[in-house]
């Protein structure tokens, strides 16, 4: 079980935004700006239990991926608690890093290696033997369907299957905690759709996932668990049904707009 309770994070500004920031209008900047500093997430908490589907929603500039980073130790919290089935991730960084999972926008491949090389080089990382490391390799490849790209080296490979191959290297070592950014941003129709049921397949087991997406449909199919971020803070934090239950015929679109007010909706 995750929990996250009251997180808040705080950039302190560059001199020059500072500077520009002291020329413009208070109405025009961003309500979160505070001086020198810029309190991204100023008050996120939400729970997420085992085998269930998190979904993760916010206009861009939310503060989606700020928390993501703090709840995967990229990022260390100004303030707050985050808990992984007990264990404070906050107070222990190091330790707890090796039992999530974190697909970030930047999580790569080494481009020379295969994408099963690739792989088991960050099983390896994680101490994993080398019987594990085949069976888990085996079985992340069949969730994930790379076998028919396996030996392929990563240079060599399409944005989906480069994808697939980042998640099967954030879940090798089998995580108790798996995160993943917009795990299917500009991916085609048939990798998005692999890394949806890559996501589905993890309901009703033991291990939390928390994904953050623009795509309200992916929303509607998999999660048992919505968390809406706006300005920095939880807006919304409910299972699926009582979201939808915002608006009379349990559309999402409308719940989202409702609960964002006016903003851009990505
Ligand atoms: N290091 C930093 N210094 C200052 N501001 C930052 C820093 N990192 C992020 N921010 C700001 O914090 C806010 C939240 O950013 P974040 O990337 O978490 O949003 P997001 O919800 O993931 O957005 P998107 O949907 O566009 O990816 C943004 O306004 C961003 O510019």
């Amino acid at each position: 079980m995750l929990e996250v309770k009251n997180l808040k994070k705080r950039f302190r500004l560059d001199n020059k935004t500072i500077k520009e920031n002291k020329k413009k209008p208070k109405a025009s900047l961003d309500v979160r700006e505070d001086g020198h500093w810029f309190n991204a997430v100023q008050d996120v908490s939400f729970q997420c239990d085992s085998g269930e589907v998190l979904g993760l929603l916010g206009p861009n500039g939310a503060g989606k991926t700020t928390s993501l980073r703090m709840l995967s130790t990229a990022l260390q919290p100004t303030q707050g608690q985050i808990v992984i089935n007990g264990d404070d991730v906050v107070a222990e960084p190091l330790a707890m890093r090796k039992r999530i999972g974190f697909l970030s926008g930047t999580t790569s491949l080494y481009h020379r290696l295969t994408v099963r090389e690739n792989v088991q080089y960050f099983g390896r990382l994680h101490g994993m033997d080398e019987a594990a490391l085949e069976k888990e390799t085996q079985a992340v490849f069949d969730l994930l369907d790379i076998h028919s790209f396996a030996d392929k080296k990563a240079d060599s490979l399409s944005t989906g299957m480069k994808q697939r191959a980042n998640i099967a290297r954030t879940v090798i070592h089998k995580p108790e905690v798996i995160v993943l950014d917009e795990p299917t941003t500009g991916l085609d129709v048939i990798s998005a759709k692999t890394i949806m049921d890559f996501i589905d397949s993890y309901r009703g087991g033991k291990v939390p996932i928390i994904f953050s997406t623009h795509h309200l449909h992916e929303v509607e199919k998999l999660c048992d668990r919505v968390v809406l971020i706006n300005d920095g803070i939880t807006q919304f934090s409910g299972t699926l049904d009582e979201f939808k239950a915002q608006s009379p015929d349990g559309n999402l679109y409308d719940v989202f707009v409702s609960l964002v007010g006016d903003k851009e909706v990505a």
